[in-house]
Protein backbone atom coordinates (compact mmCIF):
# COMPACT_ATOMS: atom_id res chain seq x y z
CA UNK A 1 0.00 0.00 0.00
CA UNK A 2 2.81 2.25 0.71
CA UNK A 3 4.70 2.20 -2.59
CA UNK A 4 1.33 2.01 -4.28
CA UNK A 5 0.48 5.62 -2.33
CA UNK A 6 3.71 6.77 -2.50
CA UNK A 7 3.89 6.41 -6.47
CA UNK A 8 0.66 7.63 -6.74
CA UNK A 9 0.71 11.24 -9.75
CA UNK A 10 -2.01 13.02 -9.10
CA UNK A 11 -2.70 16.73 -10.84
CA UNK A 12 -1.60 18.90 -7.50
CA UNK A 13 -4.96 20.86 -7.19
CA UNK A 14 -6.21 21.54 -3.65
CA UNK A 15 -7.63 18.54 -2.45
CA UNK A 16 -11.23 18.67 -2.20
CA UNK A 17 -11.65 17.64 1.00
CA UNK A 18 -9.68 20.08 2.87
CA UNK A 19 -10.59 23.18 0.93
CA UNK A 20 -9.04 25.29 3.99
CA UNK A 21 -7.43 28.43 4.35
CA UNK A 22 -4.52 29.15 6.64
CA UNK A 23 -6.28 31.26 8.48
CA UNK A 24 -5.94 30.35 12.15
CA UNK A 25 -2.87 28.96 14.43
CA UNK A 26 -3.24 25.72 16.25
CA UNK A 27 -1.41 22.03 15.96
CA UNK A 28 2.26 22.15 15.51
CA UNK A 29 2.95 24.58 17.91
CA UNK A 30 0.56 23.16 20.61
CA UNK A 31 2.23 19.36 19.77
CA UNK A 32 5.89 21.13 20.20
CA UNK A 33 4.37 22.72 23.64
CA UNK A 34 2.92 19.50 24.51
CA UNK A 35 6.25 17.61 24.55
CA UNK A 36 7.84 20.68 26.25
CA UNK A 37 5.49 20.83 29.06
CA UNK A 38 4.48 17.56 30.27
CA UNK A 39 2.07 18.60 32.84
CA UNK A 40 -1.43 19.88 32.35
CA UNK A 41 -3.87 20.21 28.86
CA UNK A 42 -4.77 22.05 25.89
CA UNK A 43 -8.31 22.97 25.12
CA UNK A 44 -10.30 24.29 21.97
CA UNK A 45 -11.74 27.81 23.10
CA UNK A 46 -14.69 28.92 20.86
CA UNK A 47 -15.11 32.73 22.65
CA UNK A 48 -18.19 34.57 22.13
CA UNK A 49 -18.81 33.62 18.58
CA UNK A 50 -21.40 35.30 16.49
CA UNK A 51 -21.28 34.83 13.02
CA UNK A 52 -23.32 36.73 10.12
CA UNK A 53 -23.02 35.87 6.42
CA UNK A 54 -22.23 38.67 4.34
CA UNK A 55 -24.52 40.65 2.82
CA UNK A 56 -26.99 39.78 5.50
CA UNK A 57 -29.01 41.23 8.54
CA UNK A 58 -29.39 38.23 11.21
CA UNK A 59 -26.43 36.74 12.88
CA UNK A 60 -26.96 32.45 12.08
CA UNK A 61 -24.90 32.13 15.42
CA UNK A 62 -24.83 34.74 18.38
CA UNK A 63 -21.95 34.81 21.24
CA UNK A 64 -21.31 31.19 21.42
CA UNK A 65 -19.21 30.12 24.16
CA UNK A 66 -17.63 26.28 23.77
CA UNK A 67 -14.52 24.36 25.46
CA UNK A 68 -13.66 21.21 24.13
CA UNK A 69 -10.68 19.20 25.60
CA UNK A 70 -7.50 18.05 24.20
CA UNK A 71 -8.40 14.02 23.23
CA UNK A 72 -11.89 14.63 23.72
CA UNK A 73 -15.26 13.51 21.86
CA UNK A 74 -17.62 16.56 21.93
CA UNK A 75 -21.02 16.41 20.69
CA UNK A 76 -23.29 19.24 19.44
CA UNK A 77 -26.97 18.97 18.41
CA UNK A 78 -29.49 20.89 17.79
CA UNK A 79 -32.76 21.11 15.59
CA UNK A 80 -31.85 21.42 11.62
CA UNK A 81 -31.36 24.83 10.85
CA UNK A 82 -29.41 25.65 14.46
CA UNK A 83 -26.49 26.65 12.92
CA UNK A 84 -24.40 23.57 13.34
CA UNK A 85 -22.91 23.05 9.82
CA UNK A 86 -22.44 26.75 10.20
CA UNK A 87 -20.23 26.90 13.81
CA UNK A 88 -18.38 23.51 12.53
CA UNK A 89 -17.40 25.65 8.80
CA UNK A 90 -15.90 28.04 11.12
CA UNK A 91 -14.07 25.72 13.40
CA UNK A 92 -12.78 24.52 9.53
CA UNK A 93 -11.58 28.28 9.05
CA UNK A 94 -14.01 27.80 5.85
CA UNK A 95 -15.41 31.19 6.93
CA UNK A 96 -14.45 33.58 9.32
CA UNK A 97 -16.80 34.84 12.77
CA UNK A 98 -18.07 38.07 12.29
CA UNK A 99 -16.93 38.71 15.84
CA UNK A 100 -15.31 36.74 19.05
CA UNK A 101 -12.29 33.95 18.39
CA UNK A 102 -11.73 30.29 18.13
CA UNK A 103 -8.22 29.79 19.82
CA UNK A 104 -6.46 26.88 21.66
CA UNK A 105 -5.63 27.37 25.50
CA UNK A 106 -2.86 25.76 27.76
CA UNK A 107 -4.11 24.64 31.29
CA UNK A 108 -1.78 23.40 33.87
CA UNK A 109 -3.12 20.68 35.93
CA UNK A 110 -4.85 22.79 38.55
CA UNK A 111 -6.72 24.62 35.75
CA UNK A 112 -4.82 27.81 35.83
CA UNK A 113 -4.10 28.99 32.28
CA UNK A 114 -0.53 28.63 30.55
CA UNK A 115 -0.17 31.95 28.79
CA UNK A 116 -1.78 32.77 26.60
CA UNK A 117 -3.71 31.47 23.91
CA UNK A 118 -3.06 30.68 20.43
CA UNK A 119 -5.42 31.30 17.30
CA UNK A 120 -6.91 27.80 15.85
CA UNK A 121 -5.26 27.03 12.48
CA UNK A 122 -7.09 25.49 10.00
CA UNK A 123 -4.68 23.17 8.60
CA UNK A 124 -4.59 21.25 11.37
CA UNK A 125 -8.80 20.76 11.12
CA UNK A 126 -10.18 18.07 9.54
CA UNK A 127 -13.25 18.07 8.48
CA UNK A 128 -16.25 15.26 7.22
CA UNK A 129 -19.14 16.57 5.78
CA UNK A 130 -22.29 15.29 5.71
CA UNK A 131 -22.68 12.74 3.41
CA UNK A 132 -18.87 12.48 2.54
CA UNK A 133 -19.33 10.13 -0.02
CA UNK A 134 -21.42 12.00 -2.19
CA UNK A 135 -18.01 13.92 -3.20
CA UNK A 136 -15.90 11.10 -4.01
CA UNK A 137 -14.63 11.68 -7.24
CA UNK A 138 -12.13 8.74 -8.13
CA UNK A 139 -12.85 5.29 -9.71
CA UNK A 140 -10.06 3.67 -7.45
CA UNK A 141 -10.02 4.21 -3.48
CA UNK A 142 -6.01 4.79 -3.94
CA UNK A 143 -6.78 8.12 -5.89
CA UNK A 144 -9.74 9.23 -4.41
CA UNK A 145 -7.19 9.73 -1.19
CA UNK A 146 -4.25 10.93 -3.03
CA UNK A 147 -6.51 13.00 -4.97
CA UNK A 148 -4.63 16.18 -4.54
CA UNK A 149 -1.33 15.20 -3.43
CA UNK A 150 1.72 16.41 -5.18
CA UNK A 151 3.18 15.24 -8.41
CA UNK A 152 6.83 17.11 -9.15
CA UNK A 153 9.67 14.99 -7.99
CA UNK A 154 10.94 17.90 -5.67
CA UNK A 155 7.74 16.44 -3.44
CA UNK A 156 8.93 13.26 -3.09
CA UNK A 157 10.00 13.33 0.65
CA UNK A 158 6.45 15.13 0.98
CA UNK A 159 4.76 12.31 -0.94
CA UNK A 160 6.64 9.75 1.40
CA UNK A 161 5.37 10.97 4.76
CA UNK A 162 2.25 11.13 3.15
CA UNK A 163 2.08 7.50 2.00
CA UNK A 164 3.15 6.79 5.76
CA UNK A 165 0.19 9.19 7.02
CA UNK A 166 -1.82 6.99 4.71
CA UNK A 167 -0.73 3.58 6.20
CA UNK A 168 -1.35 4.80 9.69
CA UNK A 169 -4.80 6.18 8.81
CA UNK A 170 -5.94 2.97 7.02
CA UNK A 171 -5.02 1.18 10.09
CA UNK A 172 -6.91 3.43 12.49
CA UNK A 173 -9.96 3.82 10.73
CA UNK A 174 -10.04 -0.51 9.81
CA UNK A 175 -9.70 -0.28 5.99
CA UNK A 176 -6.94 -2.35 5.73
CA UNK A 177 -8.95 -5.55 4.23
CA UNK A 178 -9.87 -3.27 1.33
CA UNK A 179 -8.36 -3.02 -1.81
CA UNK A 180 -7.14 0.17 -2.78
CA UNK A 181 -8.13 -0.64 -6.38
CA UNK A 182 -11.83 -0.93 -5.72
CA UNK A 183 -14.04 1.56 -6.44
CA UNK A 184 -15.01 3.81 -3.76
CA UNK A 185 -18.50 3.60 -4.73
CA UNK A 186 -18.74 0.25 -4.12
CA UNK A 187 -17.90 0.10 -0.37
CA UNK A 188 -20.68 -0.46 1.86
CA UNK A 189 -22.09 2.71 3.46
CA UNK A 190 -19.62 1.84 6.95
CA UNK A 191 -16.59 1.90 4.99
CA UNK A 192 -17.62 4.81 3.07
CA UNK A 193 -17.41 6.51 5.89
CA UNK A 194 -14.22 5.04 7.41
CA UNK A 195 -12.99 6.11 4.21
CA UNK A 196 -13.69 9.82 4.03
CA UNK A 197 -12.54 9.93 7.52
CA UNK A 198 -9.13 8.45 6.55
CA UNK A 199 -9.06 10.84 3.54
CA UNK A 200 -8.95 13.44 6.77
CA UNK A 201 -6.84 11.09 9.15
CA UNK A 202 -3.56 11.39 6.36
CA UNK A 203 -3.53 15.13 7.13
CA UNK A 204 -3.06 14.17 10.79
CA UNK A 205 -5.33 16.70 12.36
CA UNK A 206 -5.95 17.46 15.84
CA UNK A 207 -9.12 18.36 15.77
CA UNK A 208 -11.84 16.44 13.49
CA UNK A 209 -15.23 17.55 12.90
CA UNK A 210 -17.78 15.72 11.51
CA UNK A 211 -21.04 16.64 10.32
CA UNK A 212 -23.89 13.87 11.22
CA UNK A 213 -21.36 10.97 10.78
CA UNK A 214 -24.42 8.58 11.48
CA UNK A 215 -27.05 9.87 8.92
CA UNK A 216 -27.63 7.04 6.07
CA UNK A 217 -26.34 4.41 7.79
CA UNK A 218 -28.25 0.90 9.39
CA UNK A 219 -27.63 0.11 13.10
CA UNK A 220 -24.74 -2.00 12.52
CA UNK A 221 -22.69 0.74 11.03
CA UNK A 222 -23.38 3.41 13.19
CA UNK A 223 -22.32 1.39 16.43
CA UNK A 224 -19.31 0.70 13.68
CA UNK A 225 -18.83 4.79 13.22
CA UNK A 226 -19.14 5.72 17.17
CA UNK A 227 -16.74 2.62 18.20
CA UNK A 228 -14.67 4.13 15.46
CA UNK A 229 -14.64 7.45 16.87
CA UNK A 230 -14.41 6.45 20.70
CA UNK A 231 -11.05 4.99 19.53
CA UNK A 232 -9.82 7.83 17.60
CA UNK A 233 -10.50 9.71 20.47
CA UNK A 234 -7.60 8.58 21.93
CA UNK A 235 -4.98 10.41 19.56
CA UNK A 236 -7.79 12.92 17.98
CA UNK A 237 -10.08 16.02 19.69
CA UNK A 238 -13.64 15.05 18.11
CA UNK A 239 -16.44 17.78 17.63
CA UNK A 240 -19.48 16.13 15.83
CA UNK A 241 -22.96 17.88 14.82
CA UNK A 242 -25.82 16.08 14.75
CA UNK A 243 -29.69 16.71 14.76
CA UNK A 244 -29.91 13.29 16.49
CA UNK A 245 -29.89 12.29 19.88
CA UNK A 246 -29.36 9.17 19.55
CA UNK A 247 -27.90 6.92 22.98
CA UNK A 248 -25.16 5.85 20.71
CA UNK A 249 -23.48 9.25 20.78
CA UNK A 250 -24.66 10.42 24.09
CA UNK A 251 -23.38 8.11 25.60
CA UNK A 252 -20.31 8.69 23.93
CA UNK A 253 -19.77 12.01 24.20
CA UNK A 254 -19.90 15.38 26.08
CA UNK A 255 -23.65 16.55 24.39
CA UNK A 256 -24.05 20.08 24.04
CA UNK A 257 -27.85 20.96 22.71
CA UNK A 258 -27.51 23.68 20.35
CA UNK A 259 -30.89 25.97 19.86
CA UNK A 260 -31.06 29.81 18.86
CA UNK A 261 -27.54 29.91 18.20
CA UNK A 262 -27.33 28.95 22.30
CA UNK A 263 -25.75 25.92 24.03
CA UNK A 264 -26.82 24.86 26.75
CA UNK A 265 -24.47 22.41 28.73
CA UNK A 266 -26.77 18.66 28.82
CA UNK A 267 -23.79 16.21 29.94
CA UNK A 268 -20.29 16.71 30.56
N1 LIG B 1 -24.73 31.96 3.75
C1 LIG B 1 -25.93 31.95 4.33
N2 LIG B 1 -26.75 33.00 4.22
C2 LIG B 1 -27.96 33.01 4.80
N3 LIG B 1 -28.44 32.00 5.54
C3 LIG B 1 -27.67 30.92 5.69
C4 LIG B 1 -26.38 30.83 5.11
N4 LIG B 1 -25.85 29.63 5.46
C5 LIG B 1 -26.76 29.01 6.21
N5 LIG B 1 -27.86 29.77 6.34
C6 LIG B 1 -29.05 29.44 7.15
O1 LIG B 1 -28.60 29.35 8.47
C7 LIG B 1 -29.35 28.39 9.19
C8 LIG B 1 -28.38 27.43 9.86
O2 LIG B 1 -27.86 26.55 8.89
P1 LIG B 1 -26.97 25.30 9.27
O3 LIG B 1 -26.79 24.50 8.03
O4 LIG B 1 -25.76 25.77 9.96
O5 LIG B 1 -27.90 24.54 10.30
P2 LIG B 1 -27.83 23.05 10.84
O6 LIG B 1 -28.15 23.11 12.29
O7 LIG B 1 -26.54 22.43 10.45
O8 LIG B 1 -29.00 22.37 10.04
P3 LIG B 1 -29.17 20.84 9.54
O9 LIG B 1 -29.26 19.99 10.77
O10 LIG B 1 -30.44 20.87 8.76
O11 LIG B 1 -27.96 20.53 8.69
C9 LIG B 1 -30.27 27.75 8.19
O12 LIG B 1 -31.55 28.35 8.32
C10 LIG B 1 -29.65 28.09 6.85
O13 LIG B 1 -30.62 28.18 5.83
Amino acid sequence: MLAAAAAAAVPPAASCYSPLKPARRWGISWRCRAARVEAGFSQLEVRKVTYRPPGTEHNLLNEINLSLREKSFGLIFGRSGSGKTTLLQLLAGLSEPTSGSICIQKYDDSGNPIGSSEMLTSQRVGIVFQFPERYFLADTVLEEVTFGWPRQKADTLFKEQLAVNLQNAFNSVGLTTISLDEDPQSLSGGFKRRLALAIQLVQTPNLLLLDEPLAGLDWKARADVVNLLKDLKKHHTILVGTISTSRLLMENANGREFEGGNFACVKM
